[in-house]
């Protein structure tokens, strides 16, 4: 929608026939965005081949469990001009891949950038003020984006730090899930300021251990983005989290949110990772034993304060 206000032809892709024509019709789409009237530069297509024809950007925007087998089927009908972004923030669990890594071996001929940071999609479609980073090798792919979907609501940074960018909007999902839980548990607003504070440590340590540069967890993908996610009830993971506390099952809070909750998926992956690394992730581990082992809820906290480490920071910038 951004990139369609700016006057940009924009075709989106759907599954759903009555999404389409609802859209095509009366520029709502009230399953994802209701009472946000979008452009109406915005085409909705049934046929992907369409959709992509004579295509300068495309814009991947589904769940990470499905942008293999989405991308599958669209790079074959690419042109070759086609320059590809991931808005997706997740991880592949059989490899590991970050989304970027996944784009470019299923579209090796093709640039691919990513963009992630605090970018509740609803504010966003409302017009509030907000911001992102976008990382990528092409510069020139980088600096068509801003021009695409900048506004003066939409301002657009840059990083070319991919993989700090990538694992900081993939990890935050999972501390916005403890965020939740937490308030629904009724801890306080210390306590939600102690998780913020040491999920960035344990998403930070982490994404160093992959090769990141630490610097990038203090920007919108990292903290910017850790803030909005495990602040707002508008997150589905925070509702996810939020629903466990009060003692839903995790099949029970995903559904009752009807839309995507990456941060349980991200959760076993990284879990699983952490540990083979020997990564200390200890809020990880917490939600970890509770959701898949079943322990309390509390013991998230508790495991926290008894095996965290006594850093309060780990990346001392040299004394300059
Ligand atoms: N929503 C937000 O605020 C933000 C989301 N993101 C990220 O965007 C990604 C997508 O999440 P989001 O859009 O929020 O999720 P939603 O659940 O809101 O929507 C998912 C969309 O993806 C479509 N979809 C799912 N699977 C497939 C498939 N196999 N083939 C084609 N279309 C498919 C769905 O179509 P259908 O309706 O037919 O099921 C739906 O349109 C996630 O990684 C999320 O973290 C990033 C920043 C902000
Ligand atoms: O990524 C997002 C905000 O930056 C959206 O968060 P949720 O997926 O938790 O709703």
């Amino acid at each position: 929608n951004l990139a369609a206000l700016n006057g940009h032809e924009v075709r989106l892709w759907m599954r759903s026939e009555r999404q389409a024509k609802e859209i095509q019709s009366t520029n709502i789409n009230s399953r994802y965005l209701p009472k946000c009237p979008l452009s109406e530069n915005i085409q909705a297509h049934l046929d992907l081949n369409q959709a992509v024809q004579d295509c300068d950007h495309l814009f991947v925007a589904v769940p990470s469990k499905s942008v293999r087998q989405v991308v599958e089927v669209v790079s074959p009908l690419l042109p070759s001009k086609t320059k590809l972004l991931s808005l997706t923030k997740g991880i592949e669990p059989e490899s590991f891949f970050l989304m970027s890594q996944v784009l470019q071996q299923v579209a090796p001929n093709h640039s691919v950038a990513v963009i992630s940071g605090p970018n509740l999609a609803k504010e966003i479609a409302k017009g509030t003020i907000s911001a992102s980073v976008v990382a990528g090798k092409d510069l020139a792919q980088l600096e068509e984006i801003k021009q695409i979907i900048s506004s003066d609501e939409f301002k657009i940074y840059t990083n070319p730090d991919i993989l700090g960018v990538e694992f900081g909007g993939a990890l935050k999902n999972i501390y916005a899930i403890i965020s939740g839980m937490i308030a629904a548990l009724g801890f306080g607003e210390n306590s939600r300021a102690m998780v913020v504070t040491r999920a960035l440590a344990e998403m930070t340590r982490f994404a160093v251990k992959l090769g990141a540069n630490p610097m990038t967890l203090m920007g919108l993908a990292g903290i910017g983005d850790l803030v909005v996610t495990c602040g707002s009830a508008q997150s589905r993971n925070y509702q996810v989290g939020f629903s466990i506390g009060q003692g839903h099952t995790v099949a029970q809070a995903v559904s009752l949110t009807g839309e995507t909750a990456e941060g349980i998926n991200t959760l076993k992956v990284i879990q699983e990772e952490a540990k083979h690394l020997n990564v200390p992730m200890p809020l990880v581990q917490g939600l970890y034993d509770v959701i898949f082992e079943g322990r309390d809820a509390e013991d998230v906290m508790s495991n926290l304060m008894a095996t965290d480490r006594p850093e309060d920071v780990e990346f001392m910038v040299e004394s300059l």
